[in-house]
């Protein structure tokens, strides 16, 4: 036994500086404040979407929703009642948001994966998970293959909801209430580019109203193969 030995670490260049570049480009942008936490870096920008924007991507989500799906094979049934659908990036009524996000956040746009958008009615939910990919389970190969680890996660609000649906991090210590608009974007790897466990959130039930949510995650590498 040594008494040193070192816990292996899954710290990398290629994350670390994908966190550092965006968190600078956020810093820089007048219109974004960060969340006073040190836990995990999370950041916020009101009215990034206008209620026209917003009502548009509502629409598309009523009308293509199905039942939300998880990669992790190990989570019970009512891990993510929600329902999602893909919010094609070549559309219309998309593609203006689906940019201004990557802009946001100055990451190359084929990083981000299909944005998702998502509707959770009266008691749905999303339990508590990472964003970012568990490196040890069996999806991870093919997450490998598709642009790698997940960085930057940015989520817009797309209305009030009268009662619950907040998203919560319980272990960094903040709970955001839905709000019209309101874009929240984190780093899901730690400065040193490893899985930032801390960054740990769920999407709590509503019980009043409906959430409407879209939700962008980045890749360290690309997602989009050209
Ligand atoms: O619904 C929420 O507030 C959280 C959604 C979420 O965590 C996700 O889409 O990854
Ligand atoms: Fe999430």
């Amino acid at each position: 036994m040594t008494l040193f030995a070192k816990k292996p670490t899954l710290a990398s260049p290629v994350r670390q500086l994908a966190g550092a570049t965006t968190a600078r480009r956020l810093e820089a942008n007048p219109a974004i404040k960060r969340a006073k936490i040190d836990a995990a870096q999370v950041y916020y920008h009101l009215d990034f979407l206008n209620p026209v924007q917003c009502g548009k991507l509502v629409k598309l989500i009523d009308a293509n929703r199905r039942p939300s799906t998880l990669l992790s094979d190990r989570a019970d049934d009512g891990f993510r009642t929600s329902e999602s659908c893909d919010m094609d990036r070549w559309s219309p009524d998309v593609r203006p948001t689906d940019e201004a996000i990557a802009s946001l956040l100055g990451i190359d746009p084929s990083h981000g994966e299909t944005m998702q958008g998502q509707r959770y009615a009266p008691g749905q939910q999303f339990r508590a998970h990472h964003d970012y990919f568990h490196q040890g389970e069996s999806y991870w190969a093919a997450m490998q293959a598709s642009g790698g680890q997940r960085t930057w996660t940015a989520m817009i609000y797309l209305n009030d909801v009268e009662e619950g649906g907040a998203t919560w991090f319980p272990q960094a210590g903040i709970r955001v209430a839905p709000k019209r608009g309101l874009l929240l974007a984190w780093n899901n790897m730690n400065p040193d580019g490893s899985p930032n466990d801390k960054t740990l959130h769920e999407g709590m039930p509503v019980v009043r109203g409906t959430k409407y949510i879209v939700t962008k995650w980045f890749r360290e590498g690309a997602w989009l193969k050209g």
